[in-house]
């Protein structure tokens, strides 16, 4: 049976780089929350072992896909003969800092997971899904969370859900781009959680991506005309918080013509979780 799982974007609510490590990736603190706006995904198993992408992504080779690699990475680690078609409606932004590529892989993760009947406990798909990209195991978790380390390292929290105007500049930053600038800043001082929470939140990608995007600095120095906003991962995109969805949507309708925007809230369980357990639901499974 073909079914239509979510696959949300996330924001980074605030972005710390406390450090680097000898392989070159960075130490982070971040605030991770999902939104209800995303991606989905429609599956139909099959009982040939093949693995098909049905919807191909312009530019991106489906033996690269993170769909198609997730999907690989379960069938060989649980050893199943079943394979899958799968479709992709694409959304979210690609390069926009918005997770949608590791979104993507998560929720392969877990609808095969059970589609498959693997059985593999959420940990242990966050775990395989790590190879794949650091984003990838909150998505998997599936609650908002305090992450350290590269991002895998995640501690629950509930931060407050306000709705965001996510405005995307019409340009494409690779994450590799600002983490290999010689200018990003790398050593600030890790803060216990407690502390983060209650500071004014930033992102330390953004004084570069400003720096060597004009389009992202003229995007921040619009949205900040209106409201608290700021970048969420490498960017390019730039979310403006606010406590209605009117106020978010009056902002929208005057986005300068460059510039390409939509409205959504922001949920701390992530929509693919709560259609999981609905889907259970229905089947008496939980
Ligand atoms: C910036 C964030 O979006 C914050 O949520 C993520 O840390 C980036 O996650 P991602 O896009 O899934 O990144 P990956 O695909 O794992 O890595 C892309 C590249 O970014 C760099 N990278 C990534 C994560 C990290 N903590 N340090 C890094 O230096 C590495 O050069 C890596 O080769
Ligand atoms: N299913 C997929 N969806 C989007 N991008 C994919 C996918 N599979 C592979 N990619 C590759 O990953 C790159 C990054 O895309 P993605 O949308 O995840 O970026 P991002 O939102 O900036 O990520 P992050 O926030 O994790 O830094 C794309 O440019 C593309 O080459």
């Amino acid at each position: 049976m073909t079914q239509s799982w979510p696959s949300p974007a996330k924001l980074n609510l605030f972005l710390y780089i406390t450090g680097q490590r000898a392989n070159g990736y960075h130490e982070l603190q971040t605030l991770f929350q999902f939104v209800d706006f995303g991606d989905s995904l429609g599956f139909t198993t099959r009982t040939d072992g093949q693995i098909l992408l049905t919807t191909p992504v312009d530019g991106v080779a489906d033996d690269n896909n993170l769909v198609v690699r997730a999907a690989r990475l379960l069938q060989k680690h649980s050893q199943t003969t079943q394979g899958v078609d799968i479709a992709l409606t694409k959304r979210i932004p690609m390069g926009g800092g918005l997770g949608g590529g590791s979104s993507n892989a998560a929720t392969v993760l877990i609808a095969l997971n059970t589609l498959w009947n693997c059985r593999l406990a959420d940990e242990q798909l966050a775990v395989l899904g790590e190879s794949l990209g650091a984003d990838v195991p909150v998505f998997v978790m599936g609650h908002a969370a305090f992450a350290e380390g590269i991002g895998e390292v995640l501690h629950p929290v509930e931060p407050e859900e306000k709705w965001y105007l996510i405005a995307h500049p019409g340009i494409h930053i690779p994450t590799p781009t600002i983490f290999g600038d010689p200018e990003l800043i790398r050593n600030t001082p890790k803060r216990p959680i407690n502390v983060l929470l209650s500071t004014a939140w930033t992102n330390d990608c953004q004084p570069i991506a400003r720096k060597r995007f004009c389009e992202v600095e003229q995007l921040v120095s619009w949205l900040l005309e209106y409201a608290p906003s700021r970048m969420t991962g490498t960017g390019a995109c730039v979310f403006a918080e606010f406590n209605s969805e009117h106020e978010a949507r009056e902002v929208l309708r005057q986005v300068p013509p460059w510039v390409s925007g939509f409205v959504a809230k922001g949920v701390n369980v992530s929509p693919l979780h709560s259609y999981r357990a609905e889907l259970l639901r229905a089947a008496g499974k939980a």
